[in-house]
């Protein structure tokens, strides 16, 4: 298996602190990852590195065999597919959901034309169908749910068919059925053999949709630990990552994490 991203020494430093600090982690080939850590713990960071928008201060990312700073960044980001806020937010509210999928096959997030292919917009049908959102093709992206939102989003993402999928917080703001749902969905992609490797960055261990296979947890820049979710995702790695006492279960594929009381 080869590496969809590697990343050896990486610090990003602003105003003098480092938001990632020396950094390595491989990412093969297949692997489905959860990013791990509390607010500010430099998730996003990484994800932005990735997805080759953010340059390391010191040390080499390789994304895609492909080594940032030597390759030209608009050949690699069609092979990278993103979902998060921060994209969200440049998408023209104003655009239909089919429109909104559609435009991602074009490298655009806007600019409708009457010219699409039959066969992109067949694909866009069928991304948008399977995030669950073939009732929703022709309702402006601005008006959905934030649920609806996030699995738009996805769908887009998958649109270009990337080698490479990169989730910020798919769950992030979703009511309990409708996180239920996104992870039904999620798992469903996580365990397709054809489906991209993944990165998701989450704050939360019941986000993590089954057929994910490795964890990195993160706190304060640093890599406390890194690997199979089952030997990383344990009660002492989790409280060390959160800095407070918490009990790690698992109940069939799923995850949960609890306080201890106060004493
Ligand atoms: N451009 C910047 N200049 C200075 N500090 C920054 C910059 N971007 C991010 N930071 C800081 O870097 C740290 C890590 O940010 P990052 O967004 O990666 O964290 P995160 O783990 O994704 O947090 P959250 O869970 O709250 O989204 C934070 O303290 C943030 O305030």
């Amino acid at each position: 298996m080869s590496d969809v991203l590697e990343l050896v020494d990486v610090s990003v430093v602003r105003d003098g602190r480092a938001l990632v600090d020396r950094v390595s982690w491989s990412v093969a080939e297949g692997e489905r990852w959860v990013i791990l850590g509390p607010n500010g713990a430099g998730k996003t960071t990484l994800l932005n590195i990735a997805s080759s928008y953010l340059f390391p201060t010191t040390g080499t990312a390789q994304i895609l065999g492909e080594k940032l700073g030597g390759v030209d960044v608009f050949e690699l980001r069609p092979r990278i597919g993103m979902a998060g806020s921060a994209l969200a937010e440049r998408l023209p509210r104003s655009q239909t959901v089919l429109q909104t999928v559609l435009t991602a096959a074009y490298g655009m997030t806007a600019g409708w034309q009457e010219d699409y292919e039959e066969v992109d917009e067949a694909r866009a049908r069928a991304f948008l169908d399977r995030l669950g959102m073939s009732d929703h093709l022709d309702r402006r992206f601005g008006t959905l749910s934030e649920g609806e939102r996030k699995r738009t989003q996805i769908a887009r993402a998958l649109m270009t068919d990337p080698e490479l999928l990169l989730l910020d917080e798919p769950a992030a703001g979703l009511d309990l059925g409708g996180r239920e749902d996104l992870v039904r969905r999620l798992g469903r992609l996580a365990r397709d053999p054809y489906a991209p490797s993944m990165i998701m960055v989450t704050h939360h261990v019941e986000e993590i949709a089954p057929g994910f296979t490795h964890v990195l947890l993160i706190r304060r820049g640093k890599v406390l630990e890194a690997g199979p979710i089952p030997e990383v995702l344990t009660s002492a790695n989790l409280s060390r990552c959160f800095g407070l006492p918490l009990v790690v279960e698992n109940r069939g594929d799923r995850w949960t994490a609890q306080g201890l009381p106060l004493t």
